[in-house]
């Protein structure tokens, strides 16, 4: 039996509890791959009555989780209480989240689950208990940080996914004033080797096309309205170009999304957060999902975030989730020859 996908808890107060239940609900229309929750299994007991959600739930151990499936939305627990209400984040939000974050990254290092798909967390409320990183991505590399060389926490390169776009935001979670700061030729280099490893590799792209943008108004025209294009952008392209990766740029930002324009690339690298995500989360806010590149095993998970605002209420859509399942389940398939 194929290893199973481990999907976090998230934020408990957020949606990703609901969504669990509802994606395990459609795994038979959508031949989703079997996965299991680490989580509280009495949260997930409260939020599918709240719903109505005739949801079996087995606290199962990894190792029975596949075997599970089919039968119950497999619960592999924390040792942490979570008792949010939908919505309203409580005392146990932060410690459960990060707990069910912890285990399942164990959980794949060990080689008891395939892939890690992450619900989402609340940042802010994981900073006021003192979280130190800025969010998944990052938290995620220092956890991968024992299987690398020398112990070191590799480059995490966060892109969203869609079949109708795929983007990388060179700097990440950053202020906008110090993501300018942060630009470098390293940083673009080195985070476009790894999409264009990790597309050929996981995606099958035999040659990705990287469109890389500018980051001042009309890629810097010329230098009158920004030189950065031309310290640091293009020698970052030229760079690449002499590496034989197919990277061309630095292209204006605004026009680097209309249809035809994406039809051109295979994955656009762009300076910072928003510039990437707006136009995919404008495109397919329902389907993108965000996986990290980079590191040594298998991430994804939904494009969204914890959306107290209907958390509890049945609005939900899950399809996000569904769909960062199905690409995880792809991406940790062994490659074929
Ligand atoms: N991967 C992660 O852990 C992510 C976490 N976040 C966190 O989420 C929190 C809230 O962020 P927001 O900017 O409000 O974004 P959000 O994505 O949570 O919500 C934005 C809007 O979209 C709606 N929405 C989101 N997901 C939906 C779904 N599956 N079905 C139906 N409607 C949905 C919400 O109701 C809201 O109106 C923040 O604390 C942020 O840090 C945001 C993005 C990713
Ligand atoms: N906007 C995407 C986002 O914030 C996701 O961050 P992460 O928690 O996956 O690092």
């Amino acid at each position: 039996m194929p290893l199973p996908l481990v999907l976090t808890l998230g934020e408990p107060a957020g949606i990703g509890p609901e969504l669990a239940l509802l994606a395990w609900l459609q795994r038979s229309a959508e031949k989703l791959p079997a996965f299991y929750l680490r989580g509280d299994i009495e949260l997930l007991r409260k939020r599918a009555a709240q719903l109505q959600l005739n949801v079996p739930l087995a606290e199962v151990t990894p190792q029975h989780a596949a075997s599970a499936f089919p039968e119950a939305l497999p619960v592999v627990p924390i040792g942490q209480p979570a008792t949010a209400a939908a919505g309203v984040p409580d005392g146990t939000s932060a410690a459960a989240a990060i707990a069910s974050i912890r285990l399942a990254v164990e959980d794949v290092q060990a080689g008891r689950a395939s892939a890690v798909v992450t619900n989402p967390i609340a940042k802010s409320v994981l900073y006021q208990a003192g979280f130190a990183h800025p969010g998944h991505t990052e938290f995620l590399a220092e956890l991968a940080a024992s299987q690398c060389p020398d112990q070191r926490a590799p480059q995490p390169v966060m892109m969203l996914w869609s079949a109708a776009l795929a983007v990388v935001p060179v700097t990440i979670h950053r202020p906008l004033r110090d993501a300018i700061t942060d630009l470098s030729s390293e940083l673009i280099v080195s985070t476009a080797r790894i999409v264009n490893a990790a597309l050929r590799r996981h995606l099958a792209i035999a040659t990705p096309r990287l469109a890389i943008s500018g980051l001042n108004p009309h890629a810097g025209e010329d230098g009158g309205l920004g030189t950065e294009e031309q310290t640091i952008i293009t020698p970052a392209i030229e760079q690449l170009r002499r590496e034989g990766i197919d990277a061309r740029g630095p292209l204006p930002a605004d026009t680097l999304f209309h249809d035809a324009a994406r039809r051109s690339y295979d994955c656009a690298l762009c300076m910072y957060h928003d510039q990437a995500l707006i136009p995919i989360k404008t495109l397919a806010f329902d389907r993108a999902v965000n996986v990290t590149l980079g590191l040594p095993f298998v991430r994804t998970s939904p494009d969204h975030g914890t959306a107290f605002d209907i958390a509890g209420t049945g609005r939900a859509n899950p399809s996000s989730l569904i769909e960062a399942l199905r690409l995880a389940a792809r991406m940790a398939a062994p490659a074929r020859s």
